[in-house]
Formats: structure tokens, sequence, C-alpha cells
């Protein structure tokens, strides 16, 4: 079976999981696209042949050539769009964040529960990084005995113009909430945010970078560094720290240069470089699993806990102490990983 797949929102990562799906993933035909900015998508279709342009996103939806849509707009268009899919019972990947506020990621829960199946992933990609998949194998083997604490770093190069210092955590802490509770199968309990002292290289009042602690309910702690103007280039980093051990991630294994009495290697431009083969793993899994009638990657339920924690990180940031991360009650639908 092909797998005709609509995708809605051809910025940078529509545009790259576009290019991903056309030359790198198995059993897929971009079918339609779609993005407000109509020449964006002609550009994006262009390249792919049999592609039809559709302005609505909604017509895109409910298309009968589209099989499932991977949502890629502004994240303040997921819930809606989200919604649609369910209503036309049509798989959907969404990217990050499944939507901005916790009652919309919980009214996509809701919904889908009531229908009954399964049909909503989320892109949280990092869940199929070569890297992040050694570390939670080693964990689940026992080679580092009980987990205890989790170091994370998370720098981007520079961010988009105008980010507020709230984007620091539903942009791009969001990914590590997601980290935890994947990692670590456990749920989040409470988020604190410390603003350290800013870099002066970061223009209109956004506090960057921020220190973020994140208690597990068993009482792990995670501390991550969100950094989003780190000049130098992307890079993404945990340690897993445990009773025997530790497991390191650190950026992928490359060339290592020494030349005029010094020794480098190269860091990524931004995610797209540095996870482009967890996108691939991701959408190609997607496919299948769309082909097999089976939900794969991070489920709906998934994406509301990470941002029902990226709203108590965005709390975290105006008050002096910890904010408790409270879960509705997980619904049957979404009992198995
Ligand atoms: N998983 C990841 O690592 C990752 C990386 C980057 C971005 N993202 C997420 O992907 C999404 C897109 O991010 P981006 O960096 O490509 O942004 P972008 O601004 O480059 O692109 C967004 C596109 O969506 C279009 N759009 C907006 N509203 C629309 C609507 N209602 N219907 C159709 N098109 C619409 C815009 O015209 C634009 O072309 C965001 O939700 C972002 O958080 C995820
Ligand atoms: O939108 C991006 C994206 O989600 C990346 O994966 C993340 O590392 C960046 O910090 C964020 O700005």
């Amino acid at each position: 079976m092909t797998v005709r797949v609509g995708v809605i929102g051809t910025g940078i990562m529509g545009a790259d999981h576009v290019r991903t799906l056309t030359t790198s993933v198995a059993g897929v035909r971009v079918s339609a696209i779609s993005d407000l900015d109509e020449q964006r998508a002609q550009a994006v279709a262009v390249e792919v042949p049999g592609a039809r342009v559709l302005s609505d996103p909604l017509a895109l939806v409910h298309d009968a050539g589209v099989d499932a849509v991977l949502v890629a707009s502004a994240d303040s268009t997921h819930e809606e769009l989200v919604l649609a899919c369910l209503e036309a019972g049509k798989p959907v990947l969404c990217e990050k964040p499944l939507a901005p506020t916790s009652d919309g990621a919980l009214r996509i829960v809701e919904t889908e529960v009531r229908g009954g199946r399964r049909l909503v992933s989320v892109g949280f990609m990092r869940r199929y990084d070569p890297g992040y998949v050694d570390v939670k194998a080693g964990l689940r083997d026992k080679v580092i005995g009980a987990p205890l604490m989790l170091h994370c770093v998370h720098r981007n190069g520079f961010s988009a113009p105008g980010t507020a210092t709230s984007g620091l955590i539903t942009g791009s802490a969001v990914h590590e909430f997601d980290v935890v509770r994947w990692l670590l199968e456990e749920e989040i309990t409470r988020v604190t945010v410390h603003r350290p002292r800013s870099s002066s290289l970061v223009v209109g009042g956004t506090s960057d970078p921020l220190f973020v602690l994140v208690e597990t309910t068993s009482g792990l702690l995670a501390d991550v560094e969100v950094f989003v103007n780190a000049q130098y280039g992307y890079e993404v980093r945990c340690e897993l720290v445990g009773e025997y051990g530790t497991l390191l991630l650190d950026e992928p294994e490359q060339v290592r240069r020494r030349s005029s009495r010094s020794r480098s290697s190269r860091v990524s431009l931004d995610w797209r470089d540095r996870f482009a083969e967890a996108y691939r793993r991701e959408l190609q899994d997607w496919v299948s699993g769309v082909a097999a009638a089976e939900q794969r990657g991070a489920s709906a339920w998934d994406g509301y806990a990470a941002t029902v924690a990226a709203t108590a990180g965005v709390a975290a940031l105006e008050s002096a102490g910890p904010v408790p991360v409270d879960l509705e009650k997980r619904p049957d639908l979404y009992e198995s990983r």
C-alpha cells in the first residue's frame, strides 16, 4: 500500500519533511500540500511529482486523495487541524507542540478517546534518534543500575526574531519534558525555572538562557539548560546518572580534525542537521504505522503531558518555587506506551 500524505505548512520544518518523505521514506507519496502562503506551497510542490496545492488546509484534511495528514504549520493552528483530522477519521502526525495550551491538548485527547481509536502522533522525533534510543536501551539493560539524575543541554545558535522567554519553554524545553517522560517512564510532577544572567546578545527583554529543574514521580531530578542564542551552533546533549555509572549522549560521532596544533570537529547548524536521521526514522515509522492501521511514536497523551509540563514551566517563570504538573487520569486508550 502507498500511503497518500497531505502536508499542511511548508515552512522550514514542513519543507524538510516533504523532502524526507519523497527521498528517503518507503511506501509513501505526498499527494497534497497546503500553506497559508500559497507561493511557498507551490515552491515545495514543484519538486514533488503529482502533488496538488490546496489553499484551504481543512479541504486538504477532508480530501479523498489524502489518507493521512502531516501538520507542520504554526503552533497556534495545531489544535484545530488535529481535531479536523480526528473528525475525518484520518491519522495525523502533528509537529510539537500538540497544542499551545493544556486545555487545547486535553480537548484533542478527549476527542480521540471518544472516537475509540488512536490516530494522533506527535513529532517528538528524539524518540527515534539513535543516540537517545541507545541511552534508553542502556537504562533498560540496567548497565548503570537505577537512574538517579539526568543532565540535559539544549542550545540553539540563534532564536527566531521576537521569541519570548516563554518560547524557550514551549518551543524548546518541551522536547526535554518528553525525553524525561519517555526515557524514565515516569510522569513529571513539578517544574522550577531559574533565570541566570541573560546573554548581552539577546535583545527585547527575553531571558536567555534558562535553567529548568524537573522532578518526577519517584523523585528523580533532571536539570535542563535551555540557551537559544548560544551563537556557536546547535547542540543537544544529555547524561543519565545511575547507581553504577552514567550514559552520556554527546554530539553524534564524526571525524575529528587535527591541524595547526589544534583538534576540532563540526557542530550542527540546527535541528534539521542534528536530527536528520531521527526525522527520517520517525516519518518511516509513522507511514508504516498508517499502512498497518497502528498509531506509532508519541501519542496524543504524550503530547498532552508535555504541554502540561510546559504550561507549568511558563508559570514557573513568574514564581519563586516549583509549580506542580497536574495531569488528568490517563484514559485506558493510552495504557500501552
Ligand atoms: N520537531 C522539531 O524538531 C521541530 C523543529 C522545528 C519546528 N517544529 C515545529 O514545526 C512547526 C513549524 O515550524 P517551522 O519552523 O517550520 O515554522 P515556519 O514559520 O518556518 O513555517 C510554518 C508554516 O506554516 C504556515 N501556516 C501558518 N498557519 C497556517 C495555516 N493555518 N494553514 C496552513 N499553513 C499555515 C506558514 O505560512 C509557514 O509557511 C511548528 O509547530 C514548530 O514548533 C518542530
Ligand atoms: O522549534 C525548534 C525545534 O523544536 C528543535 O527541535 C528545538 O531543538 C529548538 O530549540 C526549537 O526552537
